[in-house]
């Protein structure tokens, strides 16, 4: 057991302040790979210090509008230099309280300010453009508007970069922000905002309240102050911040759930196939809403590919994310873990048959941490529960297919529609599976996950709110169009 000397606390930030709760109460965030470890303690907040953060927001954005989008653009450039400073710290505390390793955490961090500054050019951009009216005498254009104040309710499979790519384009479009990060990730979501802090962002234009999403995160649905809310994470709660934010009239963005497909047909470089697929499967612990879950191969390959993919991952090396030689660490909390144990069980009592894995790994360092094997099914027929529901988690489910119509078809037969990839060369099965496939991003001999920050991001059927995120068509969500018509 980790003998543990000093244990930080985190407050909320309300108004440029750190703030401890009205409650008194903390909860602990611990390490899932060591869960006698704390990483820190966070607040648990209430009703009470979320109508102070929505306050300050509100007050705080008649002033942040007025300013020019160049001058919010400089503030989120100060942002972006004041986390390259501390990027190791914030990677490492990525890593001991949601688990992925360090490399990951690093990547995801040096996203963080890449997004920061892409957003900060985003100020200089245009956001309208002129019509010609029909009345040749007069000018007409349009021009944006910020929403107000905007509540962001984030996960905690991505605790940098999922509110940076949410508050970057709402500040540097004009909005104040109140962050409601994940519980279990609230440690490092403190972290970014101290880089806010630390930037000279004046008070209360971001604000942060830490707390349970059923108090907080309803509570920014139901805040007649919130005028925008964006969220990522479950279907089953995101449903209900868009039924509440549409009850009254706020405006809503939602990213939730995938269940996304890996195509390899016959003529695909199958190497590259299993690697795409073990990466875009496994990383960061399956934990990706765009993640790998279904494989579906064509009948030809199916026996080379599998032995191929089985091989490699008998090598992968599990273990604490902070270790050199680690390639997948644990699920980021027992809850978790015991949704990813849940979901094997179920594929084996449905029949689907257990290739590898299929469990908790034994002995030493495993002991205290939440880990789980990689797993991998075959024989998963589409209709059972581990080739419809997200798992999120290492588990893959291969089934075999005779063409590339049937296996579009099968990829289609789920409720999502996130991220899909295909492994061929043949022009015309690409070209089909461009025009036919399901899903909001479409991958052609590339691994299911991967976002690029300056690309649009969002998914198809229940995977969003048909909206998109990051990339330019941030501007959608935290902007209203005005239409102007002007005659002298
Ligand atoms: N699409 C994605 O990126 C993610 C999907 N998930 C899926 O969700 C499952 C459960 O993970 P959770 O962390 O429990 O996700 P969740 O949907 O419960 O949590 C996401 C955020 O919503 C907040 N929240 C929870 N209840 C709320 C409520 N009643 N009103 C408003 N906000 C609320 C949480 O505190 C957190 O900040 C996972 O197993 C996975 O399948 C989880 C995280 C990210
Ligand atoms: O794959 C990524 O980088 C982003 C995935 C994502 O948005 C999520 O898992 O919530």
């Amino acid at each position: 057991m980790t003998v543990q000397t000093t244990v930080n606390t985190y407050f909320n930030y309300i108004n440029g302040e750190w703030t401890p709760s009205s409650t008194g109460n903390v909860d602990a965030s611990v390490n899932p790979a060591n869960k006698n470890e704390i990483v820190g303690y966070v607040q648990r907040s209430s009703k009470e210090d979320l109508d102070k953060a929505v306050a300050a927001a509100k007050k705080a954005q008649v002033q942040w509008r007025k300013l020019s989008g160049p001058a919010r653009g400089e503030y989120l450039y100060k942002i972006a230099n004041a986390m390259e400073k501390r990027i190791d710290e914030i990677a490492e505390t990525m890593t001991r309280e949601m688990g992925k390793t360090l490399p990951e955490a690093k990547g995801e961090t040096a996203r963080g300010i890449a997004i920061l500054r892409y957003y900060a050019g985003e100020g200089m951009r245009k956001i309208g453009e002129v019509i010609p009216s029909s009345d040749s005498e007069a000018l007409m254009f349009t021009t944006r508007v910020p929403l107000g104040v905007v509540g962001v309710i984030t996960p905690w499979n991505f605790p940098v970069a999922i509110p940076i790519w949410k508050m970057a384009p709402a500040l540097v479009y004009g909005n104040t922000v109140v962050l409601k990060p994940a519980q279990e990730t609230a440690v490092t979501a403190a972290k970014i905002i101290e880089c806010m802090d630390e930037a000279g962002l004046p008070a209360g234009v971001v604000n942060m309240v830490t707390g349970s999403g059923s108090v907080i995160g309803q509570g920014i649905i139901d805040h007649p102050d919130v005028n925008g809310i964006t969220f990522t994470g479950s279907n089953q709660v995101g449903k209900m911040v868009g039924q509440g934010a549409l009850a009254r009239g706020a405006k809503y963005q939602l990213e939730m759930g995938g269940k996304n497909p890996v195509i390899v047909l016959e003529d695909a470089d199958l190497e590259l196939a299993v690697d795409a697929t073990i990466s875009g499967g496994l990383r960061s612990t399956g934990q990706k809403c765009t993640c790998t879950s279904r494989v579906f191969v064509q009948r030809g390959v199916y026996d080379q590919f599998k032995e191929k993919l089985l091989a490699k991952i008998k090598q992968l090396k599990i273990g604490n994310g902070l270790d050199g030689d680690t390639w997948m660490g644990p699920c980021a909390s027992e809850s978790q873990l015991n949704t990813v144990l849940y979901y094997i069980e179920k594929g084996i009592e449905e029949g689907a048959t257990l290739l590898y894995g299929g469990g908790r790994p034994e002995g030493g360092e495993f002991q205290n941490g939440f880990y789980v094997q990689p797993t991998v099914f075959e024989n998963v027929s589409p209709k059972m529960t581990i080739a419809q529901e997200e798992i999120f988690g290492p588990v893959l489910a291969l089934m075999k297919v005779d063409t590339v119509e049937e296996a579009i078809a099968l990829a289609n037969d789920v409720q999502f529609g996130l991220s899909a990839s295909i492994f061929t060369k043949d022009i015309s099965s690409m070209l089909s599976f461009i025009n036919e496939i399901e899903a909001g991003l479409v991958r052609i001999n590339a691994e299911s996950a991967g976002v690029e920050l300056q690309a649009p991001f969002g998914g198809m059927k229940q995977s969003s709110s048909h909206s998109r995120e990051q990339g330019q068509a941030a501007i959608e969500f935290f902007t209203s169009i005005k239409t102007v018509f002007v005659k002298a």
